[in-house]
């Protein structure tokens, strides 16, 4: 199920308090890696840092479309509203 989040539900989720995932934004799409970092290729520290932020930049320099088409059925849980982008 699609849905609309804030950016400021995005930044909330950024992975660093106790019980809460973390999400990114990439293309406007909002993205659960909570359960990923551990098994993404690129390592644990980069998805770490890169909580409740908008990533597109850096996920576009290191993967292709591909990547995304791929991952999105697991992780995509909606999208940002364009409103609330930074
Ligand atoms: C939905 C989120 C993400 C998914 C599904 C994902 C998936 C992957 C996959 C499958 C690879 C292996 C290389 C490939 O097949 O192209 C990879 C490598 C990598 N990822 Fe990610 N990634 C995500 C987010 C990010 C973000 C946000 C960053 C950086 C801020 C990042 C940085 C990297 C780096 C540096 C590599 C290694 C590239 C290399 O070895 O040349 N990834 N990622």
């Amino acid at each position: 199920m699609s849905k609309t989040y804030s950016a400021a539900d995005v930044a909330a989720n950024n992975g660093k308090e106790a019980g809460k995932p973390l999400w990114i934004i990439i293309d406007g799409g909002v993205y659960n890696v909570s359960e990923f970092i551990e098994e993404h290729p690129g390592g644990p520290k980069i998805l770490k840092r890169s909580g409740g932020k908008d990533v597109s930049k850096a996920f576009w320099k290191y993967h292709s479309e591909h990547v995304l088409q791929k991952y999105s059925p697991k992780l995509k849980i909606g999208e940002v509203a364009a409103s609330a982008k930074l």
